[in-house]
């Protein structure tokens, strides 16, 4: 590593100086620059620390094999995946469908991208979303400048899939970045049809209803996250409690560990399995399915050690104006929980704040559900 890295202390009431900060280059770049200790910017309060070293009673999520699926266990399979929304939101598959290689190449044109020297990956930054509404991707250090105080210890590279970018809107650097992420984001749209038909069937509901529920052709996007070694791990996050606002996400993560599951008042480690994916409920399945299945608030911590962790998070969505509300045939004995909303207005609300836990869907939940 080269010198330490001289970093700026941004304090916390500063947060509107964020935007224009040094730490708008992320925290690879302090890596190589060989920071010894972290600025205190990125340094949790107390309550919110953790310990890196240890592995938290990990055995419980649900792993489910979807082999099942094609013989005659498939009952069996569904009410595991039932279970599994229900009682946790999260659950990982195995024989999901999603070929060995097409993971692997994306893992390794997402490390390569997160590799690259910093003044490249800066040419597809912007600190919004809004700032850069014709780019499909975007690569972002923090998540909300104005309402964030303390910054995590991430860098992610944001890409839309669905509807798929004209050719020349694809990032250019990897140069094989476009057919590896094409090719994966297919995969993961495949698996996540399925299982939209298998959690439909789980609610009584015909196996299209979840589906059709997000519109014309759900959106997709991903999220590579890249976990650089931290000096001071047990004083950051590198993703904050958090729920995924949209209808389902597809994580694939590598072998070093760092997401965990909120449970009834303990978190939970998703303990990395090879090859294996990682599923959870969002907050529109939530509403959707009328509270019977859950989405989860969840987080990553960055582990003790020297190798970068990469997590890819494949986030399904509503389209921007499909109506949001309880399916009809899941209020006929239950009454709704949720308000009806538009997708458009929910991400609107979410992306005005910064996230906590289920913080974004308490603001959508009717009265007798508070
Ligand atoms: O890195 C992880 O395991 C979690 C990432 C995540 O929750 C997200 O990007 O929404
Ligand atoms: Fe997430």
């Amino acid at each position: 590593m080269a010198s330490t890295a001289q970093v700026e202390v941004v304090k916390s009431s500063e947060d509107n100086t964020l935007r224009n900060s040094k730490y708008v280059k992320g925290v690879q770049y302090l890596v190589e620059n060989g920071v010894m200790q972290i600025p205190d910017v990125y340094a949790q309060p107390p309550h919110q620390r953790v310990d890196a070293t240890k592995f938290e009673s990990s055995n419980e999520i649900p792993v489910v094999d979807l082999a099942g699926l094609q013989d005659d266990s498939r009952s069996g399979v569904l009410a595991e995946i039932k279970n599994a929304c229900e009682r946790w939101g999260f659950f990982q598959v195995i024989n999901h469908g999603v070929p060995v290689p097409v993971i692997e190449r994306m893992m390794d044109v997402a490390r390569r991208f997160h590799e690259l020297p910093t003044e490249e990956k800066m040419a597809y930054y912007s600190a919004y979303q809004s700032e850069s509404p014709s780019r499909s991707h975007r690569f972002q250090t923090i998540y909300n400048a104005e309402k964030q105080t303390v910054l995590e210890w991430r860098d992610s590279l944001d890409q839309k899939c669905y509807p798929p970018p004209e050719d020349d809107k694809w990032l250019k650097n990897p140069i094989d970045y476009r057919d590896a992420a094409m090719d994966y984001s297919g995969e993961v749209r495949k698996l996540a049809k399925l299982l939209l038909a298998v959690m439909s069937e789980g609610l009584n509901l015909s196996s299209d209803a979840l589906e059709k529920a997000l519109g014309d052709e759900f959106g997709q996007n991903f999220l590579i996250n890249y976990y650089p070694p931290c000096p001071n791990p047990e004083l950051v996050l590198g993703v904050n409690s958090h729920s995924d606002p949209g209808a389902l996400t597809v994580l694939l993560q590598d072998e070093i560990g760092g997401l965990q599951v909120f449970n009834e008042g303990n978190w939970f480690d998703v303990k990395p399995l090879a090859n294996a994916l990682v599923i959870n409920v969002a907050d529109e399945l939530e509403v959707l399915s009328n509270g019977i299945y859950k989405s989860v608030a969840h987080r990553a911590i960055r582990r003790v050690g020297d190798v970068a962790r990469i997590s890819i998070a494949s986030f399904c969505n509503p389209t921007w104006e499909a109506k949001m509300g309880p399916i009809a045939e899941l209020t006929k004995t239950n009454p709704p929980l949720y308000k009806e909303h538009l997708f458009r207005d929910f991400i609107r609300h979410f992306r005005s704040r910064y996230y906590d836990g289920k913080g974004c869907l308490d603001n959508f939940r009717l009265p007798n559900n508070l």
